[in-house]
């Protein structure tokens, strides 16, 4: 059987449990024999991030240690970042379809926010020659085909696949979990600590405890 991957691409500044919810939810739908978390380097859509490459690995490696699959953080990215090149998707799928051959089973994760971005995306159309695209439904994001840019319902409605067939197939297919609900985001919880709340709620305990050992968010 072909080996099967699921990568979730963030900033994790910082990581939430809406990010660990959503790496469990596709793993276990997927049944990956491997998560890969990769935190972006220079994510040209973002403005400046608050928290290092360093410290923003950190706490992913915290927040998905002790999971019952396996999880890899994957520093591709920030290594592209301190050689001053933008983060493109694009690149990291290039990498890692030729590191992972091409019988491989490719899942890009990612939220409702970035699927009514994806025409934005560098080189979108090409993405699909190299992964699967899995969105999850996030609260205050419209999922409904009619609500996206007309090219990226096209393209993703065009492309809807089982898990099954997901799981057996290289790249190429899409799939919307609707019924998933996370209320949760990275900006809630900055503006939370820079309030000098706890936001222990909404983040896995070790990376709480990072966040105030480095003194992060405060400002
Ligand atoms: N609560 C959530 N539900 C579903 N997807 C999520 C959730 N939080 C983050 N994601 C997805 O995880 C990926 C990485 O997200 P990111 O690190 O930018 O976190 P964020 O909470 O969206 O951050 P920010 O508020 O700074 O924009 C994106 O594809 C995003 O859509
Ligand atoms: O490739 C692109 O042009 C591109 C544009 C916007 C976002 N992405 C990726 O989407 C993922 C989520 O991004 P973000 O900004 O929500 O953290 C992350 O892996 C980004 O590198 C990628």
């Amino acid at each position: 059987m072909a080996y099967r991957i699921a990568l979730l691409g963030g900033s994790y500044d910082p990581v939430h449990h809406g990010h660990v919810a959503l790496g469990e939810y596709f793993a276990a739908l997927l049944q990956v024999d491997q998560l890969r978390v990769i935190p972006t380097g220079l994510p040209w859509q973002k403005a400046t991030l608050k928290a290092s490459s360093q410290q923003r690995a950190d706490m992913l490696g915290l927040a998905f240690a002790g999971r019952p699959f396996s999880v890899a953080v994957d520093l591709q990215e920030i290594a592209r970042g301190a050689q001053g090149l933008p983060t493109y998707t694009i690149d990291t799928l290039r990498q890692i379809r030729a590191e992972l051959g091409p019988q491989a089973s490719i899942s890009f994760l990612m939220g409702a926010d970035q699927l009514q971005r994806f025409d934005t995306w560098h080189e979108w159309q090409s993405l699909f020659g190299y992964a699967h695209f899995c969105v999850a439904a996030r609260p205050g994001y419209d999922m409904a085909t009619a609500g996206l840019p007309p090219a990226v319902a096209e393209a993703f409605s065009s492309r809807l696949g089982t898990p099954q067939q997901i799981r057996n197939t290289p790249h190429g297919l899409t799939y919307l979990a609707q019924d998933f609900a996370v209320d949760i985001s990275a900006t809630q919880i900055r503006a939370a600590l820079q309030r000098g709340e706890k936001a222990d709620s909404l983040i896995p305990p070790l990376v709480l405890d990072y966040i105030e050992q480095h003194h992060l968010y405060k400002s």
